[in-house]
């Protein structure tokens, strides 16, 4: 039987709220010529995506899109058309050029009020719309890497229940995200590996899955993690391309294996 190619390493950024429109496209452009050029892009051993503020990403589209860079929302509604001011739906979304919509994330739970029931219908809406969701989940405290496996894994039962579609399982650990450091390698991996089982066990219902580890990720967690994620889930260590040339950098390209 011939051996499965490994899957690509895949880094998505999330900007957040922390860039203006022209220093986002500025931003694009440097990550789209990173893309043009670093060998991990063009060999295909990883894959980028970003998701920009909803303004930006029709222009930010047109910017990374052609260079296999692909670009998602940061968030989305639980319904696809009518009076809910103020909401991006799902079609629209799907209509601009977005491939993913980040749901979950702990700053909406936190600071928007949103449980698991909102973000199970906001997943179900990525997924009916032809939209890969970044599905955000984690601890919200500290604790053994044994109880954030098992915590983590029975949100993602729980938000993904009834559902199917490719998805990324973003594990960002709440105690993680805008720390000075990102949580220990043996604590992601522990978590990581507890997700790709559950996700490999349905591997009917939600092919093609990915587990990428997010929460004050920068370069040199790659190469702790020593493949033990599919990639990373950037925040702030991001901002500056360079990082993110170094992250590429820790990557094997078929050319640096042979
Ligand atoms: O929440 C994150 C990505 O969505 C992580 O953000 P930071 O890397 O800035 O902690």
């Amino acid at each position: 039987m011939p051996v499965p190619a490994p899957r690509p390493v895949l880094l998505g950024v999330s900007l957040k709220m922390y860039f203006g429109h022209h220093q986002t496209l500025n931003w694009a452009r440097r990550i789209a010529e990173l893309a043009r050029t670093h060998p991990a892009v063009t060999s295909g051993a990883a894959r980028l995506f970003a998701l920009p503020a909803f303004p930006a990403l029709v222009p930010a589209a047109g910017i990374l899109t052609p260079f296999g860079v692909q670009v998602g929302a940061q968030d989305l509604a639980t319904e696809d058309t009518g009076p809910y001011t103020g909401e991006v739906g799902g079609p629209l979304l799907r209509e601009i050029g977005c491939h993913y919509a980040e749901v979950g994330h702990a700053e909406r739970r936190r600071l928007y009020g949103e449980g698991d029931t909102v973000v199970a219908a906001k997943t179900a809406a990525a997924l009916r719309n032809g939209l890969t969701p970044v599905l955000c989940v984690g601890e919200r405290d500290r604790g053994t890497p044994e109880q954030a496996a098992r915590r983590t894994v029975d949100e993602a039962a729980r938000l993904l229940q009834g559902l199917t579609g490719t998805v990324v399982l973003a594990y960002e650990p709440q105690w993680a995200i805008g720390a000075p450091e990102p949580a220990s390698a043996d604590h992601i991996t522990a978590v990581c590996d507890a997700l790709r089982g559950w996700l490999d066990a349905r591997s009917e219902r939600h092919p093609d899955s990915a587990v990428i580890y997010g929460g004050s990720a920068g370069p040199g967690l790659l190469t702790r993690l020593a493949g033990r994620a599919d990639g990373l889930f950037l925040g702030r260590f991001a901002h500056d391309p360079a990082n993110v040339e170094a992250i590429l950098d820790e990557i094997r390209t078929p050319a640096a294996v042979a």
